[in-house]
């Protein structure tokens, strides 16, 4: 069985929603890890989920990016593990440097939560390897520093890597500004490494699972990496 640990940071409140999501409606198997562990044990997949770690003092994830488990974390993921991180932990991630970039406060400087839709750029990724390139997924964001940024030179290697995952766009996919509900560069809402095995996305499709939260798209993802993991 396939098992997916959920880290947890003083400050982390969207590590039951993901556990909830895998465990209840995916029916895999999850167990939380307190940041404190110095090791990860046997797992096949790592979340890191969103929330204000440490009160996103500093930065959101500057401070979380030292917590004892993360060294484990950058070794699995070095090794090829997949790991994925929603939103906050999206910033950790990206403050660990196991995906480029850096994130700016949203361009109007406000907390912007709605549902929103993301073009999907990519499908050989063990995150998209489900959904047909191009669909619009219906995820919702719920964030104050959401604004991707990234040198010239970052942002054409994402380009012509294929590593822009996810675009904010129209509810019918179109790559607009009018989308974009916080500035990010080329309207980046995920990305993967190089070696496509992690992923940062700040919408949050653990809360798109499920049709009393109005969509189920999130679960797209997480039945990508199930696929992926475990292929049938
Ligand atoms: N939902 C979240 O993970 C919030 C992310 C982060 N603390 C921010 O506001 O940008």
């Amino acid at each position: 069985m396939t098992t997916f640990s959920v880290l947890v940071f003083p400050g982390s409140n969207c590590d039951h929603d993901a556990y909830h999501a895998l465990k209840q409606v995916l029916g895999a198997d999850v167990r939380f890890v307190w940041h404190k562990e110095t090791s990860l044990g046997k797992t096949d997949a790592v979340i890191v989920p969103g929330g204000f770690s440490y009160g996103d003092y500093l930065r959101s994830g500057a401070i979380a990016r030292f917590s004892p488990v993360m060294q484990d974390v950058v070794q699995f993921a070095n090794k090829g593990g997949l790991v994925i991180g929603i939103c906050n932990g999206f910033q950790i991630l990206l403050e660990a440097g196991l995906l480029p970039g850096a994130m700016l406060a949203n361009e109007n400087l406000k907390f912007r939560c709605k549902q929103l839709y993301l073009r999907t750029e990519q499908t050989d990724t063990p995150f998209t390897n489900l959904i047909e390139k191009n669909r619009a997924l219906q995820i919702p964001i719920a964030h104050g520093e959401g604004n991707y940024t990234a040198s010239q030179d970052t942002l054409k290697a994402l380009e012509d890597n294929g590593q822009v995952v996810f675009r904010y766009c129209t509810a019918l996919g179109d790559v607009v500004p009018e989308a974009n509900p916080n500035g990010s560069l080329n309207n980046i809402a995920g990305i993967v490494n190089a070696q496509r095995n992690v992923m940062g996305m700040m919408p949050h499709p653990e809360r798109a699972c499920e049709a009393e939260l109005g969509s189920t798209d999130g679960r797209l993802i997480f039945e990508s990496m199930l696929h992926h993991l475990q292929p049938a």
